[in-house]
């Protein structure tokens, strides 16, 4: 989408605080220190979805700081949204904060369920990838036929699908989906398989099909193609251009192509004190700028994309050259005009289902809570034969966190960050999703049932022997929790609704036809956040915010 650059001196509004709007409002303040900038928040705080509840343990000098993540919690190594995160934090003096794994650590192992076998470890070479097929029973004459008739499978259409008929139609069995690829999506964007859109979710794979006909044929290609060119690829390729332009513009010391070798031996990366360290180091830097306005508990009623007029609760109007929105699809249908001219957008709008998650944070002194041999990321969920009998807890997965923060260490210095004491535990569980589209939510009573069915099913916790002490995150202001003992559960749970968007079949052709007409219509409208931005992650939304900034300079 072509976006006119701002006027000298001009007026931009920023609607979201999350790291989409932040992260925008970063860069053009840098680019054109000259625009003002506007941001409006209908909370009371920056960060949107990331959030690091901050909990006290104790009490006097016995206080201990706890930290349970609402939302996102660790930052893929390798991506340019991360290189911009690092570098953004090293410009603001939080470099301190940064955290890594290592590939082999520990922390880096990731699980998966399996119907029969329990928890198994993914596979991370080709020799684990073979035990993982035979442990997990998938290893069948079904998928084996399947994979060596995929090179000679007819190719399919161009067109949309969801990821359940891609992998139906090329490889003849829907093992893989219901058993692996399934459980890969809850952990993205806690969505189902059979609806989700291969085009959007996996563009590659649809593309080998569509160049070499077949997904192996393709792959084997490319793996060719890409020996013949040699391991020195040029400094400059490893930085995209809109980063190359972060560096000559805005940090001209981040020594990008250095920073990306070098986050390449990282998977993961954390703050230290939560991830909401970094959307709050921003709003800090920007707090400070004169021509930053923050607007928090704004109520917006209107967004005329085309006058660049923005209308309050209060009925008052406010015009920009430019206006940049995170809010999610159901928001943006109530306040775009009512003419016409919109019915088009407002049709693919509704055409983008949401999800919401249950979230449970929980967290005790001793270290009961994660499996012997299990220890690492966490384990994902696949949906198995889809129907409610095969995960009547709607779990999605499980992330053993203090694993992560144990095996974490600071990024400059390799030292690790003190703990609230060695032998804690710390997990969160995720329910819900696309089953609570199918079935509907269950009381936050009733899902604490299941949490520690849960907790007796996979974790070999004994619930009888916990107390368990229960925050609704939510709805409490006080956050001091008195002096646990090794056998006190604390479970901290939040449902957030209609949290993530679903990239359904037709995703893509939702997003150009919204942005086409915008575009037709000379609008002054930009998308952040995961509705039209980059994609669901905190990097995604923040490469997208540079991307913008670099437009309207
Ligand atoms: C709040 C729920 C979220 C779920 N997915 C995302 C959020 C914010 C976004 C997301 N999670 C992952 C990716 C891919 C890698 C990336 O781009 O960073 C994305 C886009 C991977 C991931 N999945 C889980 C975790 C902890 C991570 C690492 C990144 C992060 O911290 O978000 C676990 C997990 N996420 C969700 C579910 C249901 C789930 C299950 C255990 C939904």
């Amino acid at each position: 989408m072509s976006l006119a650059s701002i006027p000298s001196n001009g007026k931009v509004a920023v609607i979201g605080a999350g790291v989409s709007g932040l992260s925008l409002a970063y860069f053009l303040s840098k680019l054109r220190p000259d625009v003002n900038i506007e941001i409006f928040e209908k909370e009371s705080r920056v960060g949107g979805w990331i959030k690091s509840e901050n909990l006290q343990i104790g009490s006097g000098s016995q206080t201990q700081k706890l930290i349970f993540e609402k939302g996102p919690r660790t930052l893929r190594g390798v991506s340019p949204g991360t290189l911009l995160i690092v570098d953004i934090l090293k410009q603001l003096n939080k470099a301190a904060e940064i955290e890594v794994i290592t590939k082999t650590s520990p922390a880096n192992k990731k699980y998966i369920l399996s119907e029969s076998r329990g928890i198994l470890q993914v596979p991370d070479s080709i020799g684990s990838f073979f035990k993982f097929l035979f442990n997990s029973g998938l290893f069948n004459s079904q998928l084996v036929f399947g994979i060596l008739k995929e090179p000679f499978r007819k190719k399919g259409p161009a067109g949309d699908e969801s990821i359940d008929s891609f992998f139906l139609r090329r490889f003849g069995t829907g093992v893989l989906t219901n058993n692996v690829v399934s459980a890969v999506m809850h952990g993205i964007v806690a969505g189902d398989t059979a609806h989700l859109s291969i085009n959007t979710m996996f563009p590659k794979l649809k593309q080998l099909e569509q160049e070499h006909g077949s997904i192996i044929r393709g792959m084997v290609a490319r793996a060719w193609a890409s020996r013949k060119k040699a391991q020195e690829v040029l400094a400059d390729e490893n930085v995209p251009k809109a980063l190359q332009l972060y560096e000559k513009y805005i940090s001209p010391e981040a020594h990008l192509d250095k920073m990306s070798i070098s986050l390449k031996k990282y998977p993961m990366i954390r703050l230290n004190d939560g991830l909401e360290g970094f959307p709050a180091s921003v709003y800090e830097y920007l707090a400070q700028q004169k021509k930053v306005n923050f607007n928090f508990n704004s109520d917006i009623v209107a967004l005329d994309p085309e006058k660049g007029s923005i209308t309050f609760k209060n009925s008052s109007t406010a015009v920009f050259d430019h206006i940049n929105t995170s809010t999610s699809a159901n928001v943006l249908t109530k306040i775009l005009p009512k003419t016409s001219a919109y019915d088009e957008v407002k049709r693919s709008l509704a055409s983008i289902p949401y999800v919401s998650v249950f979230l449970v944070n929980i967290y005790t002194p001793s270290g009961k809570l994660i499996p012997k041999n299990n220890h690492g990321f966490g384990f994902l969920v696949p949906k198995l034969s889809g129907n409610i009998d095969s995960n009547p807890d709607l779990l999605l997965g499980v992330i053993f966190d203090s694993d992560v923060e144990k095996n974490s260490v600071q990024m400059s210095t390799f030292a690790t960050s003190p703990h609230i004491n060695e032998g804690y535990s710390k997990i969160t569980l995720m329910m819900g999703g696309h089953y609570y589209n199918d079935f509907s939510i269950p009381s936050n009573s009733r899902n604490l049932k299941i949490v520690k069915g849960l907790l007796s099913k996979y974790l070999d916790i004994d619930i009888d022997n916990y107390n368990f002490i229960l925050r609704d995150e939510a709805t409490l202001d006080d956050k001091k929790i008195g002096l646990l003992t090794e056998n006190d559960i604390l479970i901290s749970y939040n449902l957030h609704e209609k949290c993530i968007p679903q990239y359904t079949v037709g995703y893509n052709e939702a997003k150009e036809t919204t942005l086409g007409v915008l575009e037709k219509l000379n609008s002054k409208l930009s998308f952040g956040g995961t509705l039209f931005g980059a994609g669901i992650g905190v990097p995604d939304a923040v490469s997208n915010g540079l991307e913008i900034a670099l437009k309207l300079k």
